[in-house]
């Protein structure tokens, strides 16, 4: 049974760059339907992690799980194929079609895996109504017809939030989904989060600096520090621990080290 397994799991994980550590035998477990917030210092090894996890760089050492299963040597997109999906990432937005029209042909790439002709006229109306539905869940139905080239860059941010939506994923992952926002924009983002968040069926994590997103999203967050694994917790407690507080001045005490 799938239940039985975190959705998502890194056993020892460790990547090396020459002989520098940059993730240094990370085991971490994300439960389903949580959210986990990644924080540390600049250089901790953050983003190296995430790359770990989505596939963009494989582990020296260790194993990366999803459901139970090694996914350590798969490619990023027999990940993405297999649930792991990463914002931002996506290069595919056709700016001369319509924000309806991607998120159809996202939708419609999806279910082409498993597609079945005698119940093509269905599979149709089912895509639509996936694709509806998707829009929604992003508040971009009234903006459906729009063109992408037209949309405001925090609309094009959601639409690349629906677009991953559409794929389906069990884990989503962001990666300081604020940076390089508007003032005004950054609300809008955060409140899209914690509009996936309720689908319990959603894991998210997410790596990000302001410790106010953290606190208000959060349900646990891990301490990576000279790539490895320092804290975890619940967040209030990782927020108030001396290694975090001291981290986010730029400074760790010795024996975290
Ligand atoms: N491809 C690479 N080759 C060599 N070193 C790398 C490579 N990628 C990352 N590093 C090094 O690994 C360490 C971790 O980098 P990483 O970008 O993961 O940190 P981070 O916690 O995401 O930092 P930030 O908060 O500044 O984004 C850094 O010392 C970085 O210079």
């Amino acid at each position: 049974m799938t239940t039985e397994h975190p959705i998502l799991e890194t056993r020892d994980v460790t990547i090396r760059f020459g002989g520098h550590v940059a993730v240094d035998h990370v085991s971490c477990a994300f439960p389903r339907g949580t959210l986990t917030a990644i924080v540390g210092p600049n250089g901790a090894g953050k983003t190296t992690y995430f790359n770990l996890i989505s596939g963009q760089l494989k582990a020296t050492s260790g194993q990366v799980l999803l459901n139970g299963a090694d996914i350590t040597r798969a490619s990023v997109p027999e990940r993405t194929a297999r649930g792991i999906g990463r914002a931002f990432q996506l290069t595919n937005l056709f700016p001369s079609l319509s924000v309806r029209e991607n998120v159809r042909l996202v939708a419609q790439a999806k279910a082409g895996k498993g597609f079945d002709m005698f119940s093509m006229a269905d599979s149709h109306i089912e895509l639509i109504e996936r694709a509806e539905h998707v829009l929604a869940e992003v508040r971009l139905l009234d903006d459906g017809d729009r063109i992408v080239s037209a949309l405001s860059h925090g609309d094009q941010r959601k639409l690349e939030v629906a677009l991953l939506i559409a794929l389906g994923p069990q884990v989503l992952m962001f990666d300081e989904p604020t940076a390089g926002m508007s003032v005004d924009e950054v609300p809008v983002i955060l409140d899209l989060i914690r509009t996936l968040k309720q689908d319990m069926d959603r894991t998210i994590l997410l790596v990000e600096h302001k410790m106010d997103v953290i606190r208000s999203l959060a349900d646990r967050i891990i301490v990576l520090h000279n790539g490895a694994l320092v804290a975890e917790g619940e967040p209030a407690a990782v927020i108030a621990m001396p290694i975090v507080q001291e981290a986010y001045l730029g400074k760790v005490p010795e024996a975290a080290q």
